[in-house]
């Protein structure tokens, strides 16, 4: 049967990203609105909570369609983040008030994500064009609702999401190179798989923007706290308690793009298998993800593998387009492992460097960042190894070429193409190794 991706709720021009998304509800919500579109300066004036506290429970059923659903969940999962955090780590709350936590747990249920910030929420489906017929370019994009962090909590969701745009030539060619492993067409695949590649370099290219426009003291002292969620979090050990949902607490992990389904996409197609703990982790954070997302990511997986079939043709060309993607995947992660070491192994250890030197003064962000992030982020295991591992894993799926045998298959121009391109991404992820990692 064809492999359509109609089902799924992603689109050929914008991907896993929301298209169009809403920036206004139906009147009846307007005290949401009221909040959420100013979050920021309650949570500066430190008044967040009472607002929040004095705010009227709203019936959910006026809310009709997926895009006004969508919206609701971001404002009120911004609410929500800005009223645990508003104090820092040291005043966090036990519970959140009913009349955020009812509709905040019904409209959850109605989109099949869970009561908490995610990737879905603040990345893709937090977005609108200044000028509605200009470019989707980063300087014509604005964020519907924001968190402390000025210009760079606005650059980190944009750059995020223009990664995701950067990625959907990825999307569109799952269904090509799905549907030519079953039809046995060797072409169809590796001009798919070549795109692909094209594709996986450009989410690099575009994670690269993340240094112009994301500070990382910003991040690390400011930003990062409003994303974090209550389990394995030190500072809110039994997690939250949503008041009139559940007697008991409930713990959910911050946002974080683990919760992208691009990558899980792509291990799935080129048959990256985790090792337990860290693919526990990233299977966990499936469960953060639209429904039709993860829902993509398991049909990919149950499908016959690309690999295999990779291997059997034994057409160089295949197995060189084959190769590229795995090793772009590759200088992919290794890319990201930088930027995590810049935005916070970098800031974290300069904020250690302080306390321990009992130095630490207001004026330096890193250290008003909360120490219970320090150590945390994947389930109890360090960030960077848990990255690593995940990398590591990604390097197993390697299918060398065969230089002798290329040579004869491919013609000359093809052959250079392909070995040229193949080596600039060795050596991208070479000198990323080199330089940060070891
Ligand atoms: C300042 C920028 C960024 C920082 C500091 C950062 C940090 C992190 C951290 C700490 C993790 C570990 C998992 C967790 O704690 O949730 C992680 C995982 C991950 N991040 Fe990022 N990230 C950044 C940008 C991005 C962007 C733009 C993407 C692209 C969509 C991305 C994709 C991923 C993926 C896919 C994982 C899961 C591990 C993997 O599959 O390799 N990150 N990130």
């Amino acid at each position: 049967m064809h492999f359509s991706l109609d089902q799924y709720h992603v689109s050929e021009e914008f991907g896993f990203i929301l298209p169009a998304p809403l920036a206004e509800l139906p009147p009846y919500y307007q005290p949401w609105m009221d909040i959420a579109l100013r979050v920021t300066d309650l949570i500066y004036s430190h008044t967040l909570r009472s607002y929040i506290l004095k705010m009227p429970l709203l019936n959910t059923q006026l809310l009709k369609s997926h895009r006004e659903l969508r919206l609701a969940h971001l404002a009120l999962s911004v609410m929500t983040m800005g009223y645990v955090w508003q104090e820092g780590e040291n005043d966090t709350v036990k519970m959140l008030p009913r009349n955020l936590a009812i509709p905040y747990w019904e409209v959850s249920q109605r989109l099949g994500l869970p009561p908490i910030l995610t990737h879905a929420d603040a990345v893709l489906a937090n977005w609108k064009k200044r000028d509605p017929q200009g470019p989707f370019d980063i300087e014509n994009l604005e964020l519907i609702f924001t968190l402390p962090g000025g210009d760079s909590v606005r650059g980190f969701f944009l750059v995020t999401l223009l990664v995701e745009l950067a990625a959907v030539p990825v999307i569109k060619s799952i269904p090509v190179v799905i549907d030519g492993v079953q039809c046995g067409n060797t072409e169809s695949v590796t001009r798919a798989l070549e795109e692909l590649s094209q594709a996986i370099q450009g989410m690099t290219d575009a994670l690269k923007k993340m240094h112009a426009y994301v500070e990382p003291e910003v991040f690390y002292g400011i930003i990062r706290i409003y994303l974090s969620g209550w389990k394995d979090n030190s500072c809110m050990p039994s997690g939250l308690m949503y008041e009139g949902v559940q007697a008991e607490p409930m713990e959910y992990s911050g946002g974080s793009a683990a919760q992208s389904s691009l990558l899980h996409c792509c291990d799935e197609l080129l048959g990256i298998k985790h090792e337990a703990k860290s693919g526990a982790f990233l299977s966990r954070m499936r469960n953060y993800m639209p429904p039709a997302h993860k829902r993509l990511i398991q049909d990919i997986s149950l499908r016959p593998s690309l690999r295999v079939f990779v291997q059997q043709q034994a057409s160089e060309r295949l197995t060189a387009a084959f190769q590229l993607c795995a090793t772009r995947l590759l200088a992919f992660r290794n890319y990201h492992i930088t930027v995590v070491s810049r935005f916070i192994t970098i800031p974290a250890a300069r904020a250690r460097a302080l306390r321990n030197q009992d130095i630490s003064s207001k004026q330096e962000m890193v250290s008003n960042a909360p120490k219970a992030l320090e150590e945390t982020g994947t389930g109890g295991s360090g960030i960077l190894s848990f990255l690593k591992t995940v990398r590591d894993r990604t390097r197993d799926v390697s299918l060398p070429l065969n230089n002798r045998a290329s040579k004869k298959s491919l013609n000359g121009a093809q052959h250079q193409k392909m070995q040229h391109a193949a080596q600039q991404a060795q050596l991208t992820s070479n000198t990323l190794q080199r330089d940060c990692l070891n």
